[in-house]
Formats: C-alpha cells, sequence, structure tokens
C-alpha cells in the first residue's frame, strides 16, 4: 500500500511542461528523496503534492483517497504537509510555546486556548516530543528571536512535527546551512526516519544518499528513474545527466 501516489501528474505554465506525467509511489515510514538539476521541476512537484498549486492534469492520492481536487489546508489536516506551511514563528513567544501553538492549532482548538494547553497532556506532549526528535529539548524555553538560523530551522521542523503530520514533505531543509547545522538536521532526519513518511528534496548529496530509502531523479520534468542510493549511484544514465554535472 502506498502512503503517497500521484498518477501522470502534469503541470504547465503556458507552453511549458515542467511536469511530465510524473508517477511516483511512498509507501509508509519510507523517506523518499527527489533528485534532479536546477529547473528539474522538484519545487512545482512539491507545490502539486501540497495543493499549493493546482495540477494541469494527473491525479494525487494520500492515505487512499483521491486528493487532487483538495485545497492546501484541507490536504494538511489530513496529515500531508510541508514544514514551512505551518504558522510562522512567533518571535516573542518561546521555542516550547511556538510548538505547542502550532500542536493547538493542528486540532484546530484556535489561539485563545495556548495558555491552559501549556499544562495539558495531548498538545504540550506532542510539542516536547517534537523538540526533544528536533535536538531543542534544551532550548525550550529560549524566546525564538534568540535563535541562530540552524536552530529556527529545526523550530520550524519541531513546529510541523508538533501538528503530527502523516507525512512531510521537506524542501531543501538544509539550503543555507552550515556544515554543522547541516550535520545537526541530517542527525535529526535519521531519527525521525521510520516513524514519519517523508518527501525530501535537497541538494546536499552526501545527506540525501545517507538518509534515503529510496530516490527519484527527475530530469526535464519527466521521472529518469526511481531506486536505492545504491541502485542510483551505479545507474549509468543517472550518472551522467546528474551525478557527472554535480561533481563537475
Ligand atoms: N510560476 C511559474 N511560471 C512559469 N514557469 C515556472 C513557474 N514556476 C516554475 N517555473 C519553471 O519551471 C521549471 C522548474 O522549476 P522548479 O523551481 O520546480 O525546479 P527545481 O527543480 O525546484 O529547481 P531548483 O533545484 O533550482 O530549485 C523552471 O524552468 C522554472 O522556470
Amino acid at each position: 500500500m502506498s502512503m503517497l501516489r500521484t498518477e501522470s501528474l502534469v503541470k504547465r505554465f503556458g507552453g511549458i511542461l515542467v511536469s511530465d506525467a510524473i508517477s511516483i509511489d511512498i509507501t509508509p515510514g519510507e523517506l523518499h528523496a527527489i533528485i534532479g538539476p536546477n529547473g528539474a521541476g522538484k519545487t512545482t512537484l512539491i507545490n502539486q503534492l501540497s495543493g499549493e498549486m493546482a495540477s494541469s492534469s494527473g491525479s494525487v492520492w494520500f492515505d487512499g483517497a483521491d486528493v487532487t481536487a483538495l485545497p492546501i489546508h484541507e490536504r494538511a489536516r489530513r496529515g500531508l504537509l510541508r514544514s514551512y506551511q505551518i504558522t510562522s514563528i512567533f518571535e516573542d513567544f518561546t521555542v516550547r510555546e511556538n510548538a505547542v501553538l502550532s500542536a493547538v492549532g493542528a486540532r484546530e482548538h484556535g489561539w485563545r486556548f495556548l495558555q491552559p494547553m501549556l499544562g495539558r497532556s495531548g498538545p504540550a506532549r506532542a510539542a516536547d516530543e517534537a523538540l526533544v526528535a528536533c535536538g531543542l529539548a534544551a532550548r525550550a524555553d529560549v524566546p525564538a528571536a534568540d535563535l541562530a538560523y540552524g536552530e529556527r530551522r529545526q523550530l520550524e521542523m519541531a513546529m510541523a512535527l508538533a501538528a503530527q503530520p502523516k507525512f512531510l514533505l521537506l524542501d531543501e531543509p538544509m539550503a543555507g546551512m552550515s556544515v554543522q547545522e547541516s550535520a545537526a538536521v541530517v542527525a535529526m532526519l535519521t531519527r525521525l526516519k521510520g516513524s514519519y513518511t517523508i518527501l525530501l528534496i535537497e541538494h546536499d548529496m552526501e545527506a540525501v544518499f545517507a538518509l534515503a530509502d529510496r530516490i527519484t531523479v527527475l530530469v526535464y520534468g519527466k521521472v529518469m528513474f526511481t531506486g536505492t542510493p545504491d541502485e542510483i549511484r551505479n545507474h549509468p544514465e543517472v550518472r551522467a545527466v546528474y551525478l557527472g554535472e554535480e561533481e563537475d
């Protein structure tokens, strides 16, 4: 059974075909990476999966249901979540308050309940677990405004996890990070692996090959190949078109 599946998904911008009949299939608990040269259509595909962009044709199936026609918030409510689409970080709130707010928001209780919720089991527990998973437990009581760039990205991820999604769409979570910050994100994703189903777009090939169960190579909007990291490494066409280009 698949958690997320697309059938011949197409996106056209005017006359330009950006997603060219993409069919992918992601199983529960899998960490699936999408790689491809700049402009291959990776971000467009994530936009189509999250619901930020309507598809020109084809379908998206999530958790057994056809969600192609559903708007972004309805897909999020069903547990298909893109990390940054969570409420933006509130600077004056502590790290923990931000995570609790996200957990409360996901349950559609609304804001005014934030204060009492901080002491309650459901959202507070989800928030604390998310902070531990993202390596931010020791920073829980720090105002979000005091976080370093890498920690802010970790908080965004913690806020997504606090909402207890079934599926996480991660678009370049390591972009703009230092080597140490990237290593912290790889460690975090390694801990999360298996507990969540994750689609990861990332240019850092070392991270992708360390983390992914399977990788899909996208070139000019088309799926060139899907396989395990070893299969990708040894695929002549992929090496020539993509990995070779990266080495250059
Ligand atoms: N709103 C838009 N209107 C017209 N063309 C677009 C639009 N969004 C994206 N494109 C085009 O679609 C193609 C794919 O873009 P996309 O950002 O999805 O690629 P990508 O693989 O994510 O690239 P990168 O690795 O550089 O982030 C590009 O040629 C881009 O110019």
